[in-house]
């Protein structure tokens, strides 16, 4: 089976994975990531039979879905992921959170239900649409996916994911209702022990507040979010709803924010050296650095770490911080920035910023390179 995905981030961040629902794609994701990326590798993959994934022969199963995710993480080498998936996609993370909890730090199951519609609503579904296609139910989807105000206020986004929703092959669309109308989880759902988050909308009318807040009774500790949308609030609310995982993943505080954004930067090795040699005089100055700096500026989605990296960089070299300047060369690594980048950035600051603070700057990224035994080749 080939899954097809989308993997985005700096290397040192833990993997956050996005599951779509029922006849969208990973793109349904895509408004969010600007905002995760400054915490998360954002792995967002299509379902099976579903955008550019493979479409094998149906009926498929949840089961068999969800071993799909078990499958790309194995492939892609990742062993635990914080989930979210989206009604299927919180189907599939159910099914991860009852038997795969070993591969969760954390499950955020959305807009969903242990059981969804009835056995006999789905088949009809699926008779519908191999006599009329999946025109006869776009229209009601649409109205089911989004608010009044955001079909008035989004056309073209609500356009776009009609668009999506059109170009779905009807043996896939059908192969996942059928795995829809068969899946229940409600016997199993309380052997769900990963830390969860369930969120819905409180005009989603296909996986109600009352379902949400049945959910919330069975799995221990779960916490509930209910949005002002219908059933699709990550698309709605996308800066909302990357504020909520962040919350429930890294939690609300700046400064716990900070120091997690600052464990993927400057890793944990340097974090925790500095956290070892806090004492009464640095204390405060190491709290605001995170809490600030970390928490505040490089959280920001306006830039991607990559591109913050290199401009710090240049900024550090006028400034002639030699220590500081040698802790962002190795930060830039952990932000995805390449030997050759860093040369431009160097022969760049020689012109705006002068040739004996580029000329220091060289030697001190010589120094950065040789203590991690990098190597410059053309
Ligand atoms: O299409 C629907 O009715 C809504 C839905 C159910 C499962 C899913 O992923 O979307």
């Amino acid at each position: 089976m080939k899954t097809n995905y989308k993997i985005q981030g700096t290397p040192n961040s833990p993997v956050l994975m996005f599951s779509n629902s029922l006849g969208a794609d990973l793109t349904m994701w895509d408004d969010l990531v600007p905002h995760l990326l400054p915490y998360f590798k954002v792995l967002q993959y299509d379902t099976r039979g579903h955008g550019q994934s493979e479409l094998t022969e149906g009926p498929y199963t949840i089961e068999m879905l969800g071993q799909d995710v078990i499958d790309l993480l194995d492939q892609l080498k990742i062993d635990k992921v914080y989930f979210c998936g989206l009604s299927m996609g919180g189907m599939i993370g159910q099914y991860l959170g009852i038997h795969h909890p070993d591969r969760l730090h954390k499950l955020i199951i959305s807009n969903t239900d242990a059981k969804i519609g009835t056995a006999e609503g789905w088949k009809d579904r699926i008779k519908t649409i191999n006599e009329q296609g999946m025109q006869a139910i776009v229209d009601g989807t649409m109205e089911k996916w989004f608010t009044k105000a955001y079909h008035i206020n989004r056309p073209y986004r609500v356009a776009e994911m009609r668009e999506i929703f059109l170009a779905n092959s009807l043996a896939g669309y059908t192969a996942c209702c059928a795995a829809l109308g068969a899946a229940d989880f409600r016997e199993d759902i309380k052997n769900i022990s990963v830390e969860t988050l369930i969120i819905t909308g409180d005009e989603d009318e296909v996986t109600n507040v009352e379902q949400a807040e049945a959910l919330q009774k069975e799995i221990e500790g779960a916490q509930l979010k209910v949005f002002h949308a219908r059933h699709l609030p990550s698309t709605e609310l996308p800066a909302y709803y990357a504020e909520t995982l962040i919350d429930f993943i890294v939690g609300e505080d700046g400064f716990d924010r900070g120091m997690h954004v600052r464990r993927t930067v400057l890793g944990s090795a340097h974090v925790d050296r500095a956290n070892r040699n806090k004492n009464e005089f640095n204390t405060d100055f190491q709290e605001f650095i995170s809490q600030y700096a970390w928490g505040e500026i490089w959280t920001r989605p306006g830039l991607s770490k990559h591109t913050r990296s290199l401009i710090t960089l240049s900024m550090l070299i006028p400034l002639n911080k030699k220590a500081e300047f040698k802790m962002h060369v190795r930060a830039a690594f952990n932000n995805g920035v390449a030997v050759a980048e860093i040369k431009e950035v160097i022969l760049q600051s020689g012109i705006y910023c002068g040739l004996p603070a580029a000329n220091d700057a060289m030697h001190s990224a010589e120094e950065v390179f040789e203590e991690l035994g990098l190597e410059y080749k053309e």
